[in-house]
C-alpha cells in the first residue's frame, strides 16, 4: 500500500555484519569438535540442512564418526523467514540408533537464531545432544554446546553464501 514502509527482512534488521571465511569456520569447527568429544561417543551425527552440512562433516571427521543423516528444513529464504517445512526427515536407521529419542545422536547446525528450527528437531529427538558453531540469545538455550555467540542483531555470513568484493575506503563512506 502507498506510503507503507517495506518489510524489512532478518538481514536488514539485524544491522550488524560478521562475515566469517572458511578458514575461520574451519577452526571454529575444530574448536566445537574438542568440546564435544568431551561429551559423546556419539552413534551417529544428525545435520540440519542445508547449513548444517558443512559443520556437520568437518566434527564427524574429527570425532570419526561414519553414520551421517539429515533433517531438511527450509524456513528462511535467502534472508527472511517464513514457515518451517520439514522437507525430509530423520531416517528409521538413525531413529533406531538413537532409541527413538536421539540418545548418543548428535546434531549439528551451523547456528540458532530465534531458535525456531533448533526447537522443532529438538522435539523429534528430545534426547539427542545438539551443537551449533554460532549462538544468538534467543536461541541459546536450545543449544547444548557451541562456540561463539554473537548478538541478537548481527547477521553472520557464511563463506558458502558469499564472495570476495570491492569495499570502498571508509574515508568514502563505508561502513
Ligand atoms: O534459529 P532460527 O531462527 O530458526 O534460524 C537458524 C536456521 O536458519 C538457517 O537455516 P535456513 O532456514 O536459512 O536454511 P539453510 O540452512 O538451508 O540455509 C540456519 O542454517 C539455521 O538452520
Ligand atoms: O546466513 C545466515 N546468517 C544468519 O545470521 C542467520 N540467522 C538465521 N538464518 C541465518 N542465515
Ligand atoms: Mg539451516
Amino acid at each position: 500500500m502507498a506510503g507503507e514502509a517495506p518489510e524489512l527482512s532478518a538481514q536488514e534488521r539485524a544491522g550488524k555484519a560478521f562475515p566469517v571465511s572458511w578458514d575461520q569456520f574451519h577452526r571454529d569447527c575444530r574448536a566445537l569438535t574438542w568440546r564435544l568429544n568431551e561429551v559423546g561417543p556419539f552413534h551417529a551425527v544428525i545435520a540440519i540442512t542445508r547449513g548444517g552440512l558443512v559443520p556437520a562433516a568437518i566434527v564427524a571427521r574429527e570425532l570419526g564418526v561414519r553414520v551421517i543423516d539429515t533433517v531438511c528444513i527450509a524456513s528462511y529464504d535467502h534472508d527472511k523467514q517464513g514457515e518451517l517445512q520439514v522437507l525430509k526427515g530423520i531416517s528409521d536407521a538413525a531413529m533406531k540408533l538413537g532409541g527413538g529419542t536421539g540418545k548418543g545422536l548428535l546434531i549439528v547446525d551451523d547456528l540458532v537464531d530465534t531458535g525456531k528450527t533448533g526447537k522443532l528437531v529438538r522435539k523429534m529427538l528430545p534426547d539427542a545432544h545438539f551443537a551449533t558453531v554460532y549462538a544468538k540469545p534467543m536461541g541459546r538455550p536450545l543449544v547444548d554446546t557451541f562456540i561463539t555467540e554473537v548478538s541478537q542483531d548481527t547477521w553472520i555470513f557464511f563463506p558458502w553464501d558469499t564472495a570476495l568484493s570491492y569495499h570502498p575506503p571508509l574515508r568514502d563512506g563505508a561502513a
